[in-house]
């Protein structure tokens, strides 16, 4: 690999917390809001008192009714002012609730983004893209709809409790059959939450599977139509497409049931409350009155206790996603700067003194590596695949921990530095550069913050004529992200402008394998001369014209220089460097030679 930021494995993260852990994590997070969680609770309260309140006036009014005396405008006044209270307090307690979570999970997202942003390449290596995005979007949103799910649940259980204690204090003999009905209803909701959990783990896995078969196909499509294999795709998108058709179809039939049954308990339970609350008023022990508020109260209760049963689950899932957003926040970088001191200048000296590293636990690709690029010097490194180029380049960026010997800028150990400022003083050009959605402009001025317009116009001089031939875009249009509408050689191109921009003491730069053609890379070679002449510049070869023009090649093979020396020196002295350049360098000359002559024909 010579892309210096490449090499993203999926890897689970390490730590693993205690709920206890995660639950003070999360309170701690919600301190700023205690004001808020008090008057949620409070409002909490009065909204289930009142509700409470309702059906007993009512069941008052009802019993007034057949003493035979007159209605009470007072009854009637109270319930319509106690319902739109308790409506009134519930809105309130619900926009507390959404900006308590949406503070919460605003807090979580920042810190898990700054975390991952901040984190070395070791930690990209470890953790793919898609998993960091995935912790900064889908778990939080996940962990903020468990939050309001469990603050929501809180409050009804206030109300389960206030309704229950009313329920027993009007006559505990209604209490009693309520809590008959409460653990069948629970139970119930209980089996068809575990049936509906494993009908919605196997249509996420189908889904998987069709959203794999559907990334693979449109990744691959170029390839299978070059094969003419369009059809086996299509086999393949038909099998997995039917099959979520038939997982979405049972969930769907089971999902369907789960209402009516659980409707079905509470007829039930109404039944039981009908029947034993009836007998007990026909014998006068029970007023109708009574009677009618035991109905109302299982009317209330009803769906409370019905999600109550799935809510421990749910709990345990936005903890589950809490853990995996926490495990972000606390990875640890293992680039360990030891002091930060100044970096003002630098002159762009590189030492490498007995250098041991490796990546993770695999074996090292470097072992007692020495080496010395003198402030000024242009180096190219050269080597067969795997022999560690890229990994050199990584290193001085400061990207990966070694694990013995020193790196020594301008004679100071790098660990010891300051790695904003150090970082600030490289220029990297990556093998395939990035491009931002945005201007041309902006995408130069990125490498340096506060860059006017006529910084970037003069960087963009600097590069001469090549920049007009093979830039087809004025400084204000628009580029699309990732750069999809530019070549290598384009990409190049807009790199070099930004290293002009910056003028940075050292320069990493990674050429790309891919051929450009002849007159760009002439333009980019004059250009890249006019960039390496006041400063270091360490190099990954793949040119010809590049090995030709550096002052010193480095020739490395299984993490050791072998040889080091100009070009023709090496070249004569019949070793590794006089073998890759026959199996590597030499056909460009060819090559490159016809392509000059057509290009000079055309
Ligand atoms: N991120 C990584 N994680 C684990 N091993 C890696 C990683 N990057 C590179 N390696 C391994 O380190 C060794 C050196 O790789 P490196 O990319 O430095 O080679 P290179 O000389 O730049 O090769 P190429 O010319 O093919 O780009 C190889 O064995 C490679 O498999």
């Amino acid at each position: 690999m010579s892309d210096l930021f490449a090499g993203l494995h999926p890897d689970d993260y390490d730590r693993v917390y205690r709920n206890r852990e995660l639950i003070a994590r999360i309170g701690h997070r919600l301190r700023p809001g205690t004001r808020r969680i008090a008057l949620a609770v409070v409002l909490t309260v009065g909204a289930s008192i009142l509700t409470s309140a309702v059906p007993v006036a009512i069941a008052r009014m009802i019993d007034q009714v057949r003493d035979g005396s007159h209605l009470t405008w007072t009854i009637s006044a109270f319930v319509i002012v106690a319902a739109a209270a308790a409506w009134a307090m519930n809105w309130g307690r619900q926009r507390l609730i959404a900006w308590l979570v949406g503070d919460l999970v605003l807090r979580l997202q920042r810190e898990v983004a700054e975390a991952a942003l901040a984190r070395d390449a070791s930690f990209h290596d470890r953790h793919s893209v898609g998993k960091v995005l995935s912790r900064v979007t889908g778990d939080t949103e996940s962990f903020s709809a468990v939050m309001t799910l469990t603050l929501n649940f809180f409050s009804q259980m206030v109300l389960v409790v206030v309704l229950g204690s009313v329920v027993f204090a009007v006559d505990p003999r209604l209490g009693l059959i309520l809590l008959v009905v409460t653990p069948l209803l629970v139970g119930v909701a209980l089996l068809f939450r575990r049936i509906a959990r494993v009908a919605a783990l196997r249509t996420r896995q189908v889904m998987a599977q069709v959203n794999s078969t559907v990334h693979e196909s449109m990744v691959g499509i170029l390839i299978a139509k070059s094969f003419g294999r369009e059809e086996s795709l299509y086999q393949d998108f038909r099998r997995v497409n039917r099959l979520s058709y038939l997982v979405y179809v049972r969930q769907g039939l089971i999902y369907t049931v789960i209402l009516p049954v659980l409707t079905m308990i509470s007829v039930l339970g109404t039944a039981a409350l009908l029947v034993g609350g009836g007998s007990l008023a026909i014998d006068g022990s029970l007023s109708a009155g009574d009677w009618y508020f035991a109905l109302h109260a299982l009317g209330l209760l009803w769906l409370p206790l019905t999600q109550a049963a799935s809510f421990w689950s749910l709990f345990q899932q936005g903890l589950a996603a809490s853990e995996r957003v926490f495990a972000l926040i606390d990875s640890e970088d293992s680039v360990r700067q030891t002091a930060a001191e100044p970096v003002a200048d630098l002159r762009g000296e590189i030492e490498i003194r007995d250098l041991r590293f490796g990546y993770g636990s695999g074996a090292p690709v470097f072992d007692r590596l020495n080496l010395r690029i003198a402030a000024g010097e242009t180096v190219a490194v050269v080597g067969r695949t795997g022999a560690g180029k890229s990994t050199l380049s990584k290193l001085v960026l400061r990207g990966y921990e070694f694990q013995q010997g020193a790196l020594l800028i301008d004679g100071r150990d790098i660990r010891r530095l300051d790695l904003a400022e150090y970082r600030h003083r490289l220029g990297v050009v990556p093998q395939l550069p990035f491009i931002f959605a945005g201007t041309l402009a902006e995408n130069i001025a990125y490498a340096r913050p506060g860059a006017d317009r006529a910084d970037v116009q003069r960087a963009v001089d600097q590069l001469g004529e090549v920049w007009a031939r093979c830039i087809p875009f004025a400084l204000d249009d628009q580029m699309a992200s990732l750069g999809r509408e530019l070549s290598t050689g384009q990409r190049q191109l807009i790199a070099l402008a930004r290293i002009f921009l910056k003028q940075p003491a050292i320069l990493l730069l990674d050429e790309p394998t891919a051929s450009i053609d002849p007159l760009t890379e002439a333009g980019i070679q004059q250009a890249l001369t006019r960039l390496m002449a006041d400063r270091t510049v360490l190099v990954i070869a793949h040119r010809l014209a590049t090995i030709r023009h550096v002052d010193r090649l480095l020739v490395l093979d299984h993490g050791r220089v072998v040889e080091e020396g100009d070009f023709d020196t090496l070249l004569a002295a019949g070793g590794h460097f006089t073998d890759l350049y026959a199996s590597y360098y030499a056909h460009q000359q060819t090559g490159r030679e016809a392509e000059q002559r057509q290009w000079t024909r055309s």
